[in-house]
């Protein structure tokens, strides 16, 4: 099929202030532009895209976070003989396509904006009767096998089959900037894209705890930024790493065996904390889930995030590992996260499962927590 066009559709953007929704607008079509060579009309809650590559730009709309269904079409005048030619040719396509024969049940649906002689239903009688002459397929409103689609649009009528389903949520770079935490596991990617959908730019941090772990970490750590890149279209990812193994070292040696894991996330969220100041971000994601591991009981929660200066937001915490790794699956981090990286041997025996606050601030006075963590910022890299 020959397109001359797609169309994107919005949803929640069109719920906000004509405003509101005009700053998401534009930032929506900054966003395709950044991803996709094309040029862009924005009207009354359409987008339409004119790419230079369609296949190129029907797959990256999939990962443009705002865009709740788009349509390839071809755009012809409102005009009736009009439509009976171009509609003709369509389904001369869709039979060769395969996707439509005498026997398939087939609707027209209509939608109208504008002053027409017609309204929209006979808008829709007349292309079904040019379909039903053009192939002899059976139209079937309640239960059609394909749908065709007619907008008719003042003096211009677009033609589409297909609505296919986009990503949703806010336009990236719509909500202020978090610090995500992420590491080489299943989890934290899931989070930090969830927070991406909802339009939140993101800084992602590493933890490099080498000696304790390989270098496998953080190399499997940069295959996830780039995969997470591919939903960045307008915003990509800043991303910081931090060489952590001494400040676990110092855990290790000061503080109580069984706290080390606790006294790692309370630590990791201090230096992000710093690092959210810099960066002018507004808060910090990671991929927390009550109950999943021993460093995730509600008690250890509370403990690691009492000294952290910006809201911790955990977006997984109520999802259960199934879900997660469904998520996962979808946006193409499972398998980078799959991948075998040796884990991390400071991880004590026995660790803590119920922290209480006060030994923990001991711990936290006892390795000299602050000190190690402006000592850590300074051998941040990104
Ligand atoms: N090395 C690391 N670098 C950055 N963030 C980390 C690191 N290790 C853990 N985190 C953060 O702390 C959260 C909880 O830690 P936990 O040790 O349970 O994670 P994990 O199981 O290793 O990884 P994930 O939760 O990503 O699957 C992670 O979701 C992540 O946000």
């Amino acid at each position: 099929m020959k397109y001359d066009l797609i169309i994107g559709r919005y949803g929640e953007v069109g719920l906000k202030s004509p405003r509101v929704r005009g700053r998401f607008e534009r930032k929506l079509v900054s966003n395709i532009k950044s991803s996709i060579k094309c040029d862009i009309d924005v009207n009354q809650a359409r987008f339409f895209i004119f790419p230079e590559n369609f296949d190129d730009a029907v797959e990256k709309l999939d990962k443009i976070f705002g865009i709740v269904s788009y349509s390839p079409a071809i755009s012809l005048t409102t005009d009736l003989d009009e439509i009976e030619k171009h509609l003709t040719k369509y389904i001369e396509e869709l039979e060769k396509q395969g996707l439509i024969d005498s026997d398939t049940p087939f609707a027209v649906r209509c939608r109208r904006v504008g002053t027409h002689d017609l309204s929209s239903q006979e808008f829709a009688a007349f292309a079904g009767s040019v379909v039903v002459k053009k192939i002899g397929a059976p139209v079937d409103l309640t239960n059609p096998k394909i749908k065709i689609f007619l907008e008719v649009r003042e003096g211009e009528t677009y033609i589409f089959h297909e609505k296919i389903q986009g990503p949703g949520g806010l336009p990236l770079g719509t909500q202020g900037r978090l610090v995500a935490l992420i590491s080489s596991g299943i989890d934290s990617p899931v989070a930090a894209y969830l927070m991406m959908k909802r339009g939140c730019e993101i800084t992602a941090i590493h933890f490099d705890n080498d000696p304790f772990a390989g270098p496998q970490v953080t190399e499997n750590f940069k295959e996830l930024i780039n995969k997470l890149n591919e939903y960045a279209s307008g915003s990509p990812i800043r991303t910081k790493i931090v060489k952590y193994g001494d400040y676990l070292q110092k855990c290790k040696d000061k503080a109580p065996e069984k706290l080390t894991c606790v006294l790692c996330k309370s630590g990791m969220y201090k230096l992000a904390s710093e690092v959210a100041k810099r960066e002018k971000a507004l808060g910090i994601i990671d991929g927390s889930s009550v109950g999943q591991v021993a460093s995730q009981t509600l008690p250890n929660i509370l403990a690691t995030r009492d000294n952290a200066e910006f809201p911790i937001l955990s977006p997984l915490i109520g999802l259960d590992k199934v879900e997660i790794e469904k998520i996962a699956k979808k946006i193409g981090t499972f398998p980078i996260s799959e991948l075998n990286d040796g884990g991390c041997s400071a991880v004590p025996k026995y660790p803590e499962t119920k922290a209480n606050l006060e030994r923990v601030h001991d711990a936290v006075e006892a390795i000299n927590q602050s000190e190690e963590i402006l000592k850590a910022l300074d051998k941040l890299y990104s």
